[in-house]
């Protein structure tokens, strides 16, 4: 579970210091007002820019939506919203900014300089353009809709609390766009910032009656999407794509930083090409996620990383042999003993054949797999202090292991 809340606690956390500078330090923000507010459009400009530089259309959408939302907050919705035009706008701004992150973050992915990226941002625009534009037509549609059409009642009658129809919607709108936004960001894998940008509008329309909660909450929110976007581009850079577990740049990184006494072992899967002949590719970069699952789990303080191919690396600093030995062994037999479950290979392909086999033999679709690692381990001695002949080292030692008939571990 905390691990599952880890990724958002950046965002929830600026979100909170926001929060509490709101509450707490008004005379300190009436002197830095316009500071702030000038911050929070540079900082819109630098994410932008990054964005584009980075490839990440997702966040340049985000920014400019921020943008534009505090700008027309700025720009229009500093009057009191008893006055009827401003609630409406006030109203419909709050439910745009939701909805239009959850179109963004369904639209498929392009890059950042596309026609699609274009069209996205018209979308958008088109969406929130009515209530400026044409603003009286508007509010006789909203309150008509509201009051003469029955809809504030109803509304009414859902919430046990005398509050205003336009808090009740806000409520509605926003409950319904987290959901989505946790939902998007937990099985369709898109960025963790999502559900916290939603929050940030919700807290921002709760709270808007303190002095400014918009230009904080901007700010939270803009430097949210920095750190977001800084650590997605660390991920490309050191993490291995397939397996998730950091490549071979983060390797010699953490091989440059290594005191005096370490140790390295080279991990390779044993006779994978016959493997990968034998069931096909995809089935083999399955395989290799499961070793690099259990690899990951290592005890002992070793910290792994793909070296490349189907080869992996466990670096153990602080410790000799002779104290990583059980732990590698853990690892190697954790592996040898995993029962991954995969389709057969031999179905037919012609499609009523296929289903005349299946019939005959519906449990006999899937096969059990498993596969072992052979394992290279060297320490670092007077004689080799370099990492990178202690590495070499390994490697000799996991050939060693290769030739005494593999799935072991040698010195
Ligand atoms: N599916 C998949 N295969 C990979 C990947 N990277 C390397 N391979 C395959 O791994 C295999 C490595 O084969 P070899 O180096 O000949 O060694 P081996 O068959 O494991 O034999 P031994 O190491 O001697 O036990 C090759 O067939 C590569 O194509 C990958 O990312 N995915």
């Amino acid at each position: 579970m905390t691990r599952q809340l880890k990724p958002y606690l950046p965002g929830l956390l600026l979100l909170c210091v926001a929060q509490w500078l709101a509450e707490t330090q008004t005379a300190l923000l009436t002197d830095w007002f316009e500071f702030l507010k000038w911050s929070g459009y540079g900082l819109l400009m630098i994410t932008l820019g990054m964005s584009v530089h980075f490839n990440r259309p997702f966040y340049a959408h985000t920014t400019i939506l921020l943008g534009i939302q505090y700008y027309l907050i700025q720009t229009y919705l500093q009057a009191p919203s008893t006055e009827l035009d401003v609630q409406a706008q006030y109203v419909w701004l709050a439910l745009w900014f939701p909805i239009s992150l959850i179109i963004v973050a369904l639209m498929p992915s392009r890059p950042v300089v596309h026609l699609s990226q274009a069209l996205t941002v018209g979308l958008y625009l088109a969406l929130l353009a009515w209530p400026w534009l044409d603003i009286e037509s508007y509010s006789d549609w909203y309150y008509g809709i509201l009051i003469e059409g029955g809809l504030k009642e109803q509304l009414l009658q859902l919430w046990p609390v005398s509050w205003s129809v336009s808090s009740v919607a806000i409520w509605i709108g926003y409950v319904l766009s987290l959901s989505a936004a946790i939902a998007l960001a937990h099985w369709l894998k898109l960025p963790k910032v999502l559900p916290v940008l939603v929050v940030a509008g919700f807290v921002l329309n709760l709270r808007f009656h303190l002095p400014y909660e918009s230009t904080l909450m901007l700010l939270a929110a803009v430097l949210s999407l920095l750190i977001y976007l800084m650590q997605q581009s660390w991920q490309l850079v050191y993490l291995d794509e397939l397996t998730g577990l950091p490549g071979r740049r983060a390797l010699n990184e953490t091989m440059q930083g290594l005191g005096r006494k370490y140790t390295i072992a080279m991990m390779d899967v044993d006779h994978f090409k016959k493997f990968n002949d034998t069931y096909g590719h995809d089935i083999g970069d399955q395989v290799l996620k499961m070793v690099a699952a259990r690899i990951n789990e290592v005890t002992g303080g070793g910290k792994p990383f793909r070296y490349g191919g189907e080869e992996f690396t466990i670096v153990f600093s602080g410790k000799s042999v002779e104290q990583t030995l059980a732990h590698l062994e853990a690892v190697r037999t954790a592996i040898e003993n995993y029962q991954m479950t995969i389709r057969r290979q031999d179905r037919p392909k012609d499609h009523d054949e296929g289903k005349k086999q299946r019939k005959k033999q519906s449990s006999d679709d899937t096969e059990q797999v498993s596969v072992t690692i052979s394992i290279g381990v060297a320490q670092r001695t007077s004689e080799d202090k370099d990492p990178n002949v202690v590495l070499k080292s390994a490697d000799k030692a996991l050939y060693r292991a290769k030739e005494s008939g593999r799935n072991c571990v040698c010195q």
